[in-house]
């Protein structure tokens, strides 16, 4: 699992963990492991560093050392030459590194002007700056963080500095993980400066293709040969509609392809018979479910069918249509998993959906706690949060996965997570994990439908349990 933490507790960590080391050794690391990490650079190229006023000039003056040890000339531009890391700069200098008065003609560019320092947006000479790497595209490196973007946040300004790719210290900040400022980090690495053993609870978690154990950790029944199909659960569907009949195929796909023993579906008798015949496994009579996914293609039915869900009080998925603000209690008292994209979380928050797109991590909280609930937003960067539980962000798909009915297959494999015993937290990210990654699966690289995607989850969820997932990440490069 990748975590994130906030500005406040990194600080606090690396208090902690400085308190146990010589003076200026986790500058030392954090200096050393971006040289490292930057040595793609050839000597003879220049590269222009932009050095702001605080620690995180600091850690590119003493990679600048390195960096001129092995024959790459260094040119660095002085935000305030009054406000410097002073041994910092000395050692460069030493080193051989150039002051110039601004950046031209460089074709690599080191961003340290502000870290986790920062406040959001750039002015000046730092915004001058940005604007030169936009128009000359040098081959950026944001050190820790990209200048200008909200940290905690994950929020863009309206100037910041975009990075081809960010090396970031002890740990990932949100703004590496989550949208929209994910978008201006490029492919973020980490270098471990030892801070692993200080860091309180992370903010954001990001499951990776070896977390397969604590998918499976969530399903007892697992571990138990004697497990049959009521043990490992029903999930009941109340998909589709006249209007939109593939809802509810699609729904069943995506739960029939999960974990749960049994799909239920509840529907009218002429949608029931079509979903029987396409999938003859399916039962569509009434009775007990251990969870509800309502929503998907639903009719003028979907209140009824959340009450009687409801009433059932057993765990729901609420998706689409289920996803109205008429339609939903004050506070869940079951466990709940509402899976709204932005404009449907827009439309439940009374906003509009660019205030979601602009800023989803603090909506998707909000949501959260104000339906005692879990959220998944679903966008090219799917958040799910819970109250109390550190907000999951995925990193699994491609754009490929924006497709026609893909939606309905996640809210039918979410509920079959949670019918076959996982919480609305795991069950929501682990859906979403899987979804893109099957996405992947199916036709790396390329289009796919929601059926394709729903083909291909069943061997992507026996390669995550066994640990043999592929590298699923969609880091957009
Ligand atoms: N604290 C530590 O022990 C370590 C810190 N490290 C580095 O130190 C960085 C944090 O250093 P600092 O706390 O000095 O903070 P920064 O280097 O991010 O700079 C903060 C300074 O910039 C100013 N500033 C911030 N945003 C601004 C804006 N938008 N416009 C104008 N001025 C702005 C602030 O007023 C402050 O003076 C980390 O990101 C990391 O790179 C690493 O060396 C690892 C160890």
């Amino acid at each position: 699992m990748l975590t994130a933490h906030l500005v406040a507790d990194i600080r606090a960590a690396e208090e902690a963990l400085a308190a146990t080391l010589p003076e200026g050794e986790l500058m030392r690391r954090a200096s050393k492991g971006l040289a490292e990490r930057v040595d793609f650079i050839p000597a003879g190229e220049v590269v222009v560093m932009l050095i702001g006023p605080g620690n995180n000039g600091g850690d590119a003056l003493y990679a600048a050392v390195h960096l001129l040890d092995r024959g790459v000339r260094v040119d660095l531009c002085l935000l305030d030459e009054t406000k410097v890391h002073a041994d910092g700069l000395a050692a460069a200098q030493a080193g051989g590194a150039q002051i110039v008065e601004e950046p031209s003609g460089q074709r690599w560019c080191l961003d340290a002007i502000f870290g986790i320092g920062a406040r959001p947006g750039l002015s000046g000479k730092a915004a001058e700056w940005a604007e030169w790497i936009a128009e000359n595209d040098p081959y950026t490196v944001a050190v820790d963080v990209p200048s200008g973007i909200g940290v905690d946040t994950a929020t863009l300004s309206s100037m910041y500095v975009t990075a081809d790719s960010t090396i970031a210290f002890g740990t990932y900040k949100n703004a590496l993980l989550a949208t929209p400022a994910e978008s201006a980090s490029g492919f973020p690495e980490l270098v471990d400066i030892g801070l692993g053993p200080h860091l309180s609870e992370p903010s954001l978690e990001a499951l990776e293709g070896d977390d397969g154990d604590l998918m499976a950790e969530c399903f007892a029944w697992l571990d138990d040969p004697a497990s049959h199909k009521y043990s490992r659960g029903v999930v009941g569907i109340a998909a589709g509609s006249e209007e939109y009949a593939g809802a509810a195929h699609l729904c069943v796909a995506g739960a029939q392809a999960g974990m749960a023993g049994m799909v239920r579906f509840a529907g009218s008798q002429a949608l029931s018979a079509r979903v029987v015949d396409r999938a003859p496994e399916v039962v569509a009579a009434p009775g007990r479910v251990q969870a509800w996914v309502v929503g998907p293609g639903g009719g003028d039915d979907v209140g009824a069918l959340i009450t009687a869900a409801l009433a059932d009080g057993v765990p729901v998925v609420l998706d689409a249509a289920a996803l109205e603000l008429e339609y939903l209690p004050g506070s869940f008292d079951v466990p709940a998993l509402l899976t709204p994209h932005a404009g449907e979380l827009a439309r439940l928050l009374d906003t509009d959906r660019e205030n979601v797109e602009a800023d989803p991590l603090s909506h998707v909280t909000r949501a959260a706690e104000r339906w005692n609930a879990t959220v998944l937003l679903k966008g090219p960067r799917t958040l799910v949060a819970t109250p109390g539980r550190a907000t999951r962000v995925n990193l699994t798909g491609s754009l490929w996965l924006g497709t026609a009915g893909a939606g309905d297959v996640l809210a039918g494999l979410a509920g079959s997570l949670l019918a076959a015993g996982a919480d609305p937290h795991d069950a929501g990210s682990f859906a979403a994990f899987l979804h893109g990654a099957a996405s992947v699966h199916a036709n790396p690289g390329g289009p796919v439908t929601a059926s394709d995607v729903a083909a291909a989850l069943p061997v992507t969820i026996a390669d995550f349990i066994a640990g043999t997932l592929d590298d699923v990440r969609d880091w957009r490069d």
